[in-house]
């Protein structure tokens, strides 16, 4: 049985000025896979790809275990982009009328149900919502009609703190019956810290690496110290180290072995932030 909800191999594109190289990464059913780099790192491209909204120069792609441009495959995806799309003047029965007719599977009462939970108004023009509104019924259109994947490009991007979360417990629900996957991509590292499974981050078109999000979190460390200090550590036991104006930090896999290995050494424990600025901005203080 097919274990992966999306496969990504060798995937390319090139536009003028950026290169998407040779991306590959799979999206394991019933686990949520976070997307993170920096402003113009290749994130939606990537989106845009699988979602056969851009044409690739080369690399497959399937979801579900199919080929991603089968038309039988869109049926079971749910897409939140950073934007909502849906017009102004429209109501939340208005676009349920639209939606309805796109998909078979559409679920009148569950899309009731959310509308209810997340406070929806039900009368009021879409045009009248602030922007978190239109963000939660952008999200619960995409999973009002039960896909087995989620795909969000910064989705709780313009969420308040309560909202986001209340949306990332939606988000951890939906994959309980281990069938369901999320491709969630968010500038917001502390979003996918909470609730991804897997960890992707992408840099200038490259993949950098691909983790588990519990390895990132619980095993991955900070050392922080002189230079002196710095100079008696093994090359092979960091991964990156930058040098600032009082100390040097470096960015070790495994911070107890590094405890045990050197006696009175600092480490703070890192975030998913402080590693992927590590591997973005490399060595640079
Ligand atoms: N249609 C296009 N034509 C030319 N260049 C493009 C096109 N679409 C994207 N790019 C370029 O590709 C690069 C990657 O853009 P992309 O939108 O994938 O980044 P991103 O990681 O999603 O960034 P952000 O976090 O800012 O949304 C950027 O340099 C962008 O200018």
């Amino acid at each position: 049985m097919e274990k992966n909800n999306i496969l990504v191999q060798d995937l390319c594109k090139q536009f003028d000025e950026f290169l998407l190289d040779h991306v590959s990464f799979q999206v394991p059913k019933g686990r949520i896979v976070g997307f993170i780099g920096e402003n113009g790192a290749g994130k939606s491209t990537t989106i845009n790809l699988i979602l056969d909204e851009l044409k690739k120069d080369n690399g497959q792609i399937q979801i579900f275990g199919r080929e991603h441009t089968s038309s039988s495959v869109k049926e079971d995806i749910g897409v939140v982009f950073d934007e909502c799309n849906f017009h102004d003047v429209f109501n939340v029965s208005d676009i349920e009328k639209i939606l309805s007719g796109v998909y078979k599977s559409w679920d009148s009462s569950l899309y009731r149900q959310y509308l209810k939970k997340f406070k929806i108004p039900e009368k009021k023009q879409i045009g009248s919502f602030s922007k978190g509104m239109k963000m939660k019924l952008s999200i619960i259109c995409a999973m009002a009609h039960k896909p087995k994947l989620l795909i969000l490009d910064e989705a709780t991007t313009g969420l308040d703190p309560v909202v986001r979360d209340e949306m990332l417990d939606l988000f951890l629900e939906f994959i309980q019956d281990e069938e369901c996957s999320i491709f969630f991509s968010s500038h917001i590292t502390s979003d996918i810290q909470k609730i991804a499974d897997y960890v992707i981050l992408i840099h200038q078109g490259k993949i950098i690496f691909e983790e588990q999000k519990d390895d990132l979190v619980y095993h991955f460390g900070i050392v922080k110290c002189g230079r002196e200090k710095f100079a008696s550590i093994s090359p092979d036991d960091y991964i990156i180290h930058r040098v600032t104006n009082v100390s040097v930090e470096c960015l070790v896999r495994d911070k107890e072995a590094i405890r045990r290995k050197y006696k009175d050494i600092v480490i703070d424990n890192a975030t998913l932030e402080d590693i992927m600025l590590f591997y973005i901005k490399g060595g640079a203080a």
